[in-house]
């Protein structure tokens, strides 16, 4: 079965949904894709975003958390989630000033809520596994367009860890003949992808770095007494001193130490890790400043000493450019220039990147890949042991 208008090679205009890890809501990127595979060409024809609203948001925060949720909250939310990412393509689009007609299809990464790249040890049940909710036959039906979505069980069935899928992308808009680059990308949780100068895709590296904004997010909403869901600007963390003996405790977590591919998520520094942080830092009386302070500095430390041990040693880098919410974050910005001085670091808004929309780009790129049949996953970025062609469709 092959559509129209892959089946006639013509360009294609597809509608990229994401919902990261930190819960923030929906974003949707217009695009029209030329080609497939890495030889792609993209433009970004609008960015759309719908923030949750705060009771959604809880109960999806309470949904990844084992002692919150449940087979019936999780059914319902799947169903409810795919008719919201539905309304919320419709809203892209009419915000766009297109007609949904001019829209071939509509790729969706889901909303994760669990993610377990390494299976439990001591379990014979245990196996990879991840799952990432809104349920595509919704999509479909209320859209009336045909929908891909749920790409990462695929990339786990052939051997990787279903993540980090960013690097496809990050190659296809950032590669540069001469500059070596290090795509950082700050959302809930930090990834990064080194392209060297020239790079080919065998040469990749790429892996989640720990918690972007994670921690962050978890120590502001709670020292705030549930008033903020992030520290806008860093301007919380900017007012305290990180404290260097929590810090370091915090660092010698053993994610840190392990040497890529890897990925992470809430199942590591989720709600629980920011719980146990506020009561060591409570311990050692540390003001709400102090707390914020360190929280940040934890993600600035932890990504400075990836590139310290996993990417510097093996590729020259030129300039580092951050991406996602956390580039806003001026605090977290500034510990890492501090952290990296011979780099260059500054956000993907200077070369003329809306940084908010990447992510979605991305799946845009990954569902237009799948309708031809091309493998869309990068070994060298999931560790998968071949390439494949990941999703699935729904019809309208
Ligand atoms: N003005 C701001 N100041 C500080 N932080 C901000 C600001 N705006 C957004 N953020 C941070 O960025 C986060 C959202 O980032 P983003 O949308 O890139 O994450 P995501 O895509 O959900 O996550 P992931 O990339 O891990 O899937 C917010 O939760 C917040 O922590
Ligand atoms: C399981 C999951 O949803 N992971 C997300 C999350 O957000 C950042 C990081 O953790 C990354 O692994 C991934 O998303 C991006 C789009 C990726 O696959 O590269």
């Amino acid at each position: 079965m092959m559509f129209s208008p892959w089946k006639d090679g013509r360009p294609t205009v597809v509608v990229g949904l994401m919902s990261g890890t930190s819960l923030d809501g929906i974003d949707a990127a217009i695009v029209r894709i030329e080609g497939s595979g890495l030889a792609a060409s993209v433009e970004l024809l609008h960015y759309y975003s719908k923030a949750y609203e705060p009771e959604l948001r809880q109960r999806l925060r309470d949904l990844c958390v084992e002692a919150n949720s449940n087979s019936a909250l999780i059914c319902n939310m799947n169903a409810f989630l795919g008719y919201q990412f539905g309304a919320a393509v419709l809203e892209a689009v009419a915000d766009a000033g297109m007609h949904v007609d001019e829209v071939d299809l509509v790729s969706s990464h889901g909303q994760t809520i669990w993610h377990q790249p390494v299976p439990e040890q001591g379990d014979p049940y245990a196996v990879a596994s991840t799952l990432q909710i809104g349920d595509i036959s919704a999509i479909a039906k209320h859209t009336g367009k045909l929908v891909v979505g749920d790409f990462r069980p695929a990339d786990m069935a052939v051997g990787g860890q279903g993540a980090p899928f960013a690097p496809y992308g990050d190659w296809i808009l950032f590669r540069h003949p001469e500059r070596g680059r290090l795509l950082q990308n700050i959302g809930g949780i930090g990834n990064c992808t080194a392209l060297p100068a020239g790079a080919d895709p065998s040469d990749l590296l790429a892996f989640d770095t720990g918690p972007g904004n994670m921690v962050i997010d978890a120590v502001a909403h709670i020292l705030s007494g549930g008033r903020l869901l992030y520290d806008d600007g860093g301007n919380w963390a900017a007012q305290g001193k990180p404290d260097r003996v929590l810090l370091d405790e915090m660092l010698a977590h053993s994610y840190f130490g392990t040497p890529p591919p890897k990925s992470t998520g809430r199942e590591l520094f989720g709600h629980s890790y920011a719980v146990s942080f506020l009561e060591q830092a409570k311990l050692r009386k540390l003001s709400d400043e102090d707390a914020m302070a360190t929280a940040t500095a934890f993600t600035a430390h932890s990504i400075a000493d990836s590139y310290e041990n996993y990417v510097f040693p093996r590729h020259g880098i030129d300039e580092v450019i951050v991406t996602g919410g956390g580039a806003r974050n001026k605090t977290l910005l500034s510990m890492l220039g501090e952290l990296l001085p011979g780099q260059k670091v500054m956000t993907s808004r200077t070369l003329g990147f809306d940084d908010d929309a990447k992510e979605a780009v991305i799946f845009a790129l990954l569902g237009n890949d799948f309708m031809l049949g091309v493998p869309n996953n990068l070994p060298a970025a999931t560790g998968a042991f071949r390439p494949t062609v990941m999703g699935k469709l729904a019809l309208p």
